[in-house]
């Protein structure tokens, strides 16, 4: 499924990230779906706003194994379930926002409701600022094995779409390719952003 050619978005889309203060310090990771079985993921500790195609490592969807030897990013674990839940996604980016990483311990509940913003429409399939849009929050873990198996049990009653955030960690958000991951994670961020505002400025 995943040519050459999403690769190189994806190399692309790392480089953006990166330009835009989303990757500090190593963090974040990224991946594109190669076929049903396998995909390509960000190896891990790189700066990901410099990586080239060949930091990415060729990993198992079924059990997170690298051919290669080299170590995939630590949280392979989070981007291998989403392909193996959702068939339609074929690229996933993790990003450190300061919008999704604060939001999402401001947020006490399970999920994070965005209601009343235009940008919303930015994300597939809706057409209304009118709508809720929630967006699933898990407390972080460093047990990715553990993390992924609560996720996925969520996942169960509480289907997830565009993306899931981790608590005092960031964001991760996937699409049907690249071209719409980028969408998701800056209309997100976007959104994340006034969420941020609207409490400050409406605080009593
Ligand atoms: C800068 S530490 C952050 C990591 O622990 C992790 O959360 C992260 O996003 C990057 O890990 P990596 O293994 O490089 O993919
Ligand atoms: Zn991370």
């Amino acid at each position: 499924m995943t040519d050459n050619l999403q690769l190189q978005q994806l190399v692309a889309a790392c480089h953006w990230i990166g330009a835009k203060g989303w990757a500090p310090a190593t963090g974040g990771n990224m991946s594109v779906r190669q076929d049903a079985d396998w995909c390509w993921l960000s190896e891990s500790g790189k700066d990901k706003g410099s990586l080239t195609t060949a930091d990415f490592l060729q990993v198992s969807i079924a059990d997170n194994h690298a051919p290669s030897g080299r170590k995939p990013s630590a949280e392979t674990g989070l981007h291998t379930l989403i392909y193996r839940l959702y068939p339609d996604a074929n690229a996933v980016l993790h990003v450190h926002t300061v919008n999704a990483t604060v939001l999402s311990r401001v947020e006490k509940s399970p999920a994070l409701l965005l209601n009343g913003f235009e940008m919303q429409k930015s994300l597939s399939g809706q057409t209304t600022h009118l709508d809720t849009v929630p967006v699933a929050i898990f407390d972080n873990d460093q047990d990715i094995d553990a993390l992924a198996t609560r996720i996925a049990d969520y996942a169960q009653t509480h289907p997830l779409r565009y993306g899931f955030l981790l608590r005092g960690h960031g964001l991760t958000c996937w699409g049907r390719d690249v071209a719409e991951a980028r969408h998701h994670l800056e209309g997100l961020e976007f959104l994340f952003e006034c969420e941020m505002q609207r409490r400050l400025l409406e605080k009593p």
